[in-house]
């Protein structure tokens, strides 16, 4: 049988950014009807790769071929002549339009008489569009800005299987969604595949990549270093291609018990969406917060946080009343934050990295009298950096030009720098390599050994279970029930999280 002719195959990509390469000769062959993975880790280019697909970026040298035939694309509008749909956190969004705007963005708006924009009409078939995903909570008349990011996620996937393509690349597209919406995303992306399209599918969570794509590439720094059925590979064989080292284990082992000292209780705390929780956290201890999205995890933080008024209730910090007016007054009581929504919360995207790992402890370390310096500040950083292995030129480069992951390695670094007392983590491993994540987890371990305490909210659950001490299952705004973490097993956690009865607990 003649070999089929790739849908798609992209040869000797190279870009570099400044003289710093990010591709260097990388190749990727997909072929029709094929779910295909693209791997690496942090900065490893695939996010460069795919940009330049979108002909949002101009390589430095590139050969496409689409069916068989060779292509330039030089901009959004050729690689979608082309038959490419990208779905992308950055890309072809207005937040101030309605989802039903953004959904027809780019497409002729349904019209009465030729002339007015029927509304109800394109409200209606944009609710079709919502339709295909199962999607039936979203009003295609609201902004698209009002939603959470899952939802927009949702609605941008929504838009982009609107007409049938041939390509439709998608980066990370489940890092926003509760586990339920990624089915409903997978059963669509099966759906393309049997009709014979393909689709390039970016993430870093392998057990949904063997359960999901036919075929993956690997890239690490810059280079294609395999490619071939995912059939035959195992997840630890694909994580040593990755970042070229073995992961012995997934979660580093706890050298330290908690201790017996209370770091932070809250006494029925409340505020809106946060029914009245009381816990208490020891030194050394971390609890987990499990539970669907919007149970009130985000309300709990931000109370901690000084983030939302508290309604009713009190905390205490080592003891004394922590009554946070303001994040500022929280770090200042080395109450630590790493939110969920790096870009919006987390980092100022076009200031040195230096500048965001220090720029919340500023007040405090000068007040210590060490490193005030712009020099002690980079020092600092880059020693930061290098235990979390970031990529970049070094500090002073501007946190715009790192990779996804590599920006959410800057965010935790702010949040360690200050040696906190309580550390906030919400998702902190979403869109980090699973090298990445190990080291994030080791530097969790270290500031436990220490005493600091952690609240950590993922939908990660492997991830909850693996570095949690107990967990908090968080239901309508409530704390249902807390259990220890040892011995827990991922379906008794759904179970709980949904509120099903699971045999293990009273
Ligand atoms: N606009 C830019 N200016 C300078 N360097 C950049 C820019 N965009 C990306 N880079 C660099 O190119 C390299 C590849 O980054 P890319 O975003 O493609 O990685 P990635 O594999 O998508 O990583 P991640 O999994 O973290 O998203 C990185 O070293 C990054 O710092």
């Amino acid at each position: 049988m003649a070999p089929s002719v790739p849908l798609l195959s992209a040869t000797s990509v190279t870009k570099a950014y400044a003289g710093v390469p990010a591709l260097s000769g990388a190749s990727l062959v997909v072929a029709p009807g094929e779910i295909h993975a693209l791997m690496g880790e942090n900065g490893a280019g695939k996010s460069t790769l795919i940009k330049i697909l979108a002909g949002v970026v101009a390589a430095d040298t590139a050969e496409i071929t689409v069916n068989g035939e060779r292509v330039s694309i030089d901009s959004t509008k050729a690689a979608y002549r082309l038959g490419l749909r990208f779905i992308h956190q950055e890309f072809n969004v207005v937040p101030t339009l309605s989802v039903a705007e953004n959904i027809f963005m780019g497409r002729r708006y349904p019209r009465r008489a030729g002339l007015l924009v029927d509304w109800a009409e394109l409200n209606r078939e944009a609710q079709r569009a919502l339709d295909r995903l199962g999607i039936d909570h979203i009003d295609p008349s609201q902004n698209l800005g009002a939603l959470s990011l899952g939802d927009q996620m949702l609605v941008r996937i929504s838009a982009a299987l609107l007409d049938d393509a041939k390509l439709y690349v998608m980066d990370e597209p489940t890092a926003a969604l509760t586990r339920d919406e990624s089915e409903r995303l997978f059963r669509v992306l099966r759906e393309i595949r049997a009709s014979g399209s393909s689709v390039l599918y970016v993430s870093h969570r392998l057990d949904e990549i063997m359960a999901l794509c036919d075929k993956a590439t690997v890239l690490r720094d810059g280079r294609s270093i395999d490619s071939g059925a995912l059939t035959n590979i195992t997840h630890d064989d694909l994580v040593a291609l990755m970042i070229g080292r073995k992961v012995e284990e997934a979660y580093p082992k706890a050298t330290a018990k908690p201790r017996e000292t209370t770091v932070f209780a809250a006494s029925r705390l409340a505020t809106v969406g946060l029914n009245p929780v009381s816990f208490s956290l020891r030194e050394g201890e971390v609890l987990g917060i499990a539970g669907l999205s919007g149970s009130g995890q985000a309300e709990l933080i931000r109370s901690i946080f000084g983030d939302a008024k508290v309604t009713a209730g009190t905390m205490t910090l080592s003891g004394a009343p922590y009554t946070p007016s303001t994040p500022a007054a929280a770090w200042q009581s080395r109450v630590a934050y790493v939110p969920r929504e790096r870009r919006a919360e987390g980092l100022v995207m076009r200031r040195p990295i230096f500048e965001n790992i220090t720029l919340a402890h500023l007040k405090r370390q000068s007040r210590a009298g060490t490193w005030l310096t712009p020099n002690r500040e980079k020092r600092f950083a880059a020693e930061l950096g290098a235990n979390m292995r970031l990529k970049a030129v070094g500090p002073a480069q501007d946190v715009l030009e790192l990779s996804g992951g590599n920006q959410q390695k800057v965010v935790f670094a702010k949040a360690v720098a200050g040696n906190p007392r309580l550390l906030l983590l919400e998702e902190p491993t979403r869109g980090v390599d699973v090298g990445a994540k190990y080291d994030i987890y080791s530097i969790v371990r270290e500031l436990t050994a220490k005493g600091a305490a952690v609240i950590l909210v993922s939908s990660d659950l492997p991830e909850l279970i693996g570095i949690s001490d107990r967990i908090a299952v968080m239901r309508q705004g409530e704390i249902t029930t807390i259990v220890d973490a040892a011995g827990l097993r991922e379906d008794d956690l759904i179970n709980l999280c949904y509120g099903r009865a699971t045999g293990m607990v009273a």
